[in-house]
């Protein structure tokens, strides 16, 4: 069982960078200091572990999950995958992704249950799933999903009001009945102990597609570009600490305010290299239908962040792309079975600007 298993500590001689912490418990209560902190990370670094989130027992078994479906032999594991069409939800294999502009596959296999079938469990929204999934759907699935867009959709109305939007604008772009890309997804990461290169990433260096990712790790290997450098730093997994981080809708939204930061996986450092690593995240993802534009009509907070974003962000504002458009690109040509070299590369791109990932 993954969840438990005792793993030798993250190595004390790897440099980190640390991410601000922010107490879930405070936030609901509105307390100010601890929202002027949740805006300063959302802002600068666009990451933050989240204490006292009151999820870690689904998370647990979400572990399990994972384990369960991954056990599975691997033709079974193949009726689910994904497929090329840009469609995220099921079994993605090992290799089925690219991992830069030279088509290096990714090396890591994982799991996407979306929120649409977890809410409306036991029928079918959007696809059918592995026997290990459907037999826990009720006991595991389910409640982590409830209980993780409980904690994305109280983030994102302390967001709504911190943008001066009015009121239940952000909610009303990720309405829980519309469908949407919203998942929850475990992967699974081989060992690669020694001597490995640490450059080659097993998750290729991306910013995440939606707008908040709950993630939860128990091994390093989790790496962010800080903002303004051309360094990878590894997160340090935290016990209990979840690892949030802001993706490109909310980017968007918010013409540039809330930081959607590059990030990858890389084989986990030092003794931890020899073991599997496990992660579980649940993504929020706007409706389907909801339009990715920067919403400075509504904010003049927003407006005049519009009006000093940089340019390579202030052509994204206005691409026109809804949700499900911008998602299915991405999606679509990452997947090796669609590179056809460098310029697909580049239409997978998201909100990222750095020479070393154009
Ligand atoms: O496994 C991790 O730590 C990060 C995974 C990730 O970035 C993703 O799935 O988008
Ligand atoms: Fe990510």
């Amino acid at each position: 069982m993954p969840g438990i298993t005792a793993f030798p500590p993250f190595p004390d001689n790897v440099p980190t960078h640390p991410l601000l912490v922010i107490d879930y418990e405070l936030i609901k209560a509105y307390d100010k200091d601890e929202i002027a902190q949740l805006w300063k990370a959302a802002t600068e670094l666009g990451f933050w572990y989240l204490e006292n989130h009151g999820v870690d027992e689904e998370v647990h078994k979400m572990f399990d999950v994972g384990a369960e479906t991954m056990d599975l032999p691997f033709q079974e594991k193949m009726e689910f995958e994904q497929g090329d069409n840009g469609f995220s939800f099921g079994y993605k294999a090992s290799g089925a992704t690219v991992t830069d502009e030279n088509g290096s596959p990714d090396s890591v296999e994982f799991i996407n249950i979306a929120k649409d079938d977890a809410f409306a469990w036991p029928a079918v929204a959007r696809r059918t799933y592995p026997s290990t999934v459907n037999a826990r759907m009720d006991d595991a699935v389910v409640s982590f999903i409830k209980k993780s867009v409980e904690v994305n959709d109280t983030l994102l109305e302390v967001f709504n009001e911190l943008l001066g939007l009015p009121e239940g604008t952000l909610a009303s772009k990720h309405k829980l009945n519309e469908l949407s890309g919203s998942e929850a997804r475990v992967i699974k990461s081989p060992p690669r102990p020694g001597g490995m290169d640490e450059a080659k990433a097993a998750l290729m260096a991306h910013t995440d597609f939606g707008s908040l990712s709950f993630l939860h790790n128990r091994l390093g290997g989790l790496q962010v570009m800080v903002p303004g450098t051309d360094k990878w730093q590894y997160v340090k997994p935290i016990a209990g600490h979840a690892i949030c981080n802001i993706g490109d809708a909310l980017t968007i939204f918010s013409g540039g305010l809330l930081k959607s930061n590059l990030h990858r996986v890389v084989p986990p450092p030092g003794e931890q290299a020899y073991h599997t690593r496990w992660s579980v995240v649940y993504f929020t993802r706007p409706g389907n239908s909801v339009q990715l534009r920067a919403l400075g009509e509504q904010s003049p907070v927003i407006g005049r962040a519009v009006e000093n974003a940089p340019t390579h962000l202030r052509a994204i504002f206005e691409t026109g792309q809804t949700s499900l458009e911008w998602f299915t690109r991405r999606m679509k040509n990452m997947r090796t079975n669609n590179h056809k070299g460098a310029d697909v590369w580049r239409a997978q791109r998201g909100t990222e600007h750095h020479p070393l990932v154009v």
